[in-house]
């Protein structure tokens, strides 16, 4: 179990990226959602102990992460954001090497881990060619055989998906379901789909606090009853943004299907609405919807 406690973390020019974030996080996989700037990373980073955060605690099981962070190094995995390579180098030799320093002693553990975690990521056929010409999918495949090494208990992944094509995409979240229940794994990410898909619990951070959490499905059922679409033309969506909470709008054959919020119980928001089923996306962008409203009705007051 992981346990976040009240983290505040102030860049030095004054950014307040994390304000106060408290969190259990039990073993399995859990989606951290959050738009751009919203401090996914500065939260991965304080738990990879690569920046130690203002304020606050963390602890992994027995493990005070603030106090004995090479503690903590020993038993995680991180795949960040951009990870750089060597030019060059082979995959299999990056990850020999790697695993040096990752404490792998012995040559032939080491060669056994690394044939293994590489057959793992589907890479072994394209062991001897360097990292740095892979493809973006393989270069996350590879980024995944990496932080494995040493059979961490904390996985940290930052938005591994972006960029990847849906073949790849769905390789890569296969490889992460397959990690297993026993260890915790953060994934990091804006892509909502991917947090349905492989997470049992799951956070949204916004503005660096942290604004929902739960199971998607409870998150999902709390918005029962509340979502309606209606398919309009497009000269009428600043009409309908005036008069509803449009929380997401898309475009398809050329008209424009809107999603709104309406109030619990008070059915259809007018004319031309239907009902939805929630999805997690609804949760994601109503919860955005209302962070948004709050900083809009706060900026006002301030006026
Ligand atoms: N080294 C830094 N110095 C100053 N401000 C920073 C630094 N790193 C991040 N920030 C700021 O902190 C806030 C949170 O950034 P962070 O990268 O953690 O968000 P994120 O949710 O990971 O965003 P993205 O999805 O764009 O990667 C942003 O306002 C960002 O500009």
């Amino acid at each position: 179990m992981l346990n976040i406690r009240d983290l505040t973390h102030v860049y030095p020019n004054g950014t307040r990226a994390l304000d106060g974030v408290s969190l259990d996080i039990p073993a399995g996989m859990f989606g951290l959602l959050g738009p751009n700037g919203a401090g996914k990373s500065s939260l991965m980073r304080c738990l990879a102990t690569l920046q130690i955060p203002s304020q606050g605690q963390i602890r992994f099981g027995d493990i005070d992460v603030l106090a004995r962070p090479e503690a903590l190094r020993a038993t995680l995995g991180y795949l960040p954001q951009d990870f750089g390579v060597y030019p060059r180098v082979s995959a299999e030799d990056l990850l020999d090497h790697l695993a040096v320093l990752k404490g792998v002693a012995g040559r032939g553990e080491r060669r056994d881990t690394v044939e293994s975690l590489l057959r793992q990521v589907n890479l072994w056929e394209a062991r001897k060619k360097a990292v740095a010409g892979y493809s973006g999918g393989m270069r996350q495949r590879f980024g995944i055989a990496q932080a494995l090494i040493g059979q961490p208990r904390l996985i940290i992944v930052d938005e591994p998906t972006a960029g990847l094509d849906p073949e790849e995409r769905n390789r890569f979240n296969n490889l992460l379901a397959e990690i297993g229940e026993q260890v915790v794994v953060i994934l990091s990410t804006h892509i909502v789909d991917d947090v349905t898909d492989l997470c049992p619990r799951t956070a949204i951070l916004v503005g660096g606090r942290i604004v929902e959490s739960g199971t998607p499905s409870a998150l999902i059922a709390s918005l029962a009853g509340r979502i309606w679409q209606a398919d309009i033309d497009k000269a009428e969506l600043p009409a309908a943004r005036e008069r509803h909470a449009v929380i997401a709008t898309r475009l398809r054959a050329g008209r424009t299907v809107i999603r709104a919020l309406a109030e619990p119980g008070a059915g259809a928001p007018g004319p031309g609405f239907a009902p939805a089923e929630p999805t997690l996306e609804d949760v994601y962008f109503a919860t955005l919807h209302r962070h948004r409203a709050s900083v809009a009705a706060a900026a006002a007051q301030g006026a």
